[in-house]
């Protein structure tokens, strides 16, 4: 089990945010966390990684959260937050280089292995021709691709991404959809907050539906991508149908009160 949440709450400003959440993440999955505004879903991937205070247990590759160190962790998960700033004017390439730091030997006397996964996740992201530029003057669309080969570049068995496609265009919301599901063919798994239930159906390989602090749905997509789920979770009816040999979800108007 890559990540194994049992009986996990969370209380913020003295308010149950999370509530007895049971999760647990297998090699080769592509899980969407998907509800709606406010449903706790950052609250639950930051939880995970211990970014956040919580109750109940956390099981990382097996071991305790606790039982690891910082350098164990940053080896077994990556992260992408939320906000996809960088504010520093660092080139695009030290960036991504910062997801190697994890793996950097003492006294490493240059780091070609590391130099190549760099350029590969850059090349995979599509941003090797950005490597030279400052990173905070990229657009947000390709600061956001640069911190995604970040995490990509620290080759972790477990990406957790928040709202990873959130500001891309469509051809790179599903390129990276397809690369996300590439590494499942390497056994790494990804847990991706979102908000497109187009993209969340097509290409994820579980759902997990997050309402007001608990999970009200965990399975394949179209299981939990109901005409009912979406009326009852998120206010919504929804076109159902498919379309290219995958399933489409197509948001049409809110449900009558
Ligand atoms: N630092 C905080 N202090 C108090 N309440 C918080 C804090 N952070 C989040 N919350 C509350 O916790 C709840 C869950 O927030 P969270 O950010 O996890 O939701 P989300 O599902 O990721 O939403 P969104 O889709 O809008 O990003 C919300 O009601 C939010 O107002």
């Amino acid at each position: 089990m890559l990540l194994d949440l049992h009986n996990l709450s969370v209380r913020l400003a003295g308010r149950t945010v999370l509530n007895d959440i049971d999760l647990s993440v297998n090699h080769g999955e592509f899980i969407g966390l998907i509800g709606p505004n406010g449903a706790g879903k950052s609250t639950l991937l930051k939880a995970a990684l211990g970014l956040i205070g919580a109750s109940g247990d956390i099981r990382l590759t097996d071991l305790p959260l606790a039982r690891l160190t910082p350098v164990e962790r940053a080896r077994a998960v990556a992260y992408l937050p939320q906000e996809h700033e960088i504010a520093w004017p660092v080139a695009a390439r030290h960036v991504v280089a910062l997801g190697r730091e994890p793996w950097r030997e003492g006294f490493a006397f240059g780091d070609y292995a590391g130099g190549q996964i760099v350029a590969s996740a850059m090349t995979r992201m599509g941003v090797s021709h950005l490597a030279a530029r400052p990173a905070n003057a990229l657009s947000g669309g390709e600061r956001t691709r640069v911190l995604i080969a970040r995490a990509l570049a620290q080759t972790t068995p477990l990406l957790v991404a928040d709202e990873p496609v959130a500001g891309l265009d469509p051809a790179h919301q599903i390129g990276l959809m397809k690369l996300f599901r590439s590494l499942l063919r390497e056994g790494r798994s990804v847990i991706a907050s979102m908000h497109d239930l187009g993209l969340a159906a097509r290409w994820c390989t579980r759902l997990v539906m997050l309402h007001e602090g608990r999970i009200i749905a965990d399975a394949a997509p179209a299981a939990v991508l109901t005409a009912e789920n979406l009326r009852r979770v998120y206010g919504i009816e929804a076109f159902l149908g498919e379309a290219g040999g995958g399933p489409v979800v197509m948001p049409t108007e809110l449900s009558e009160k």
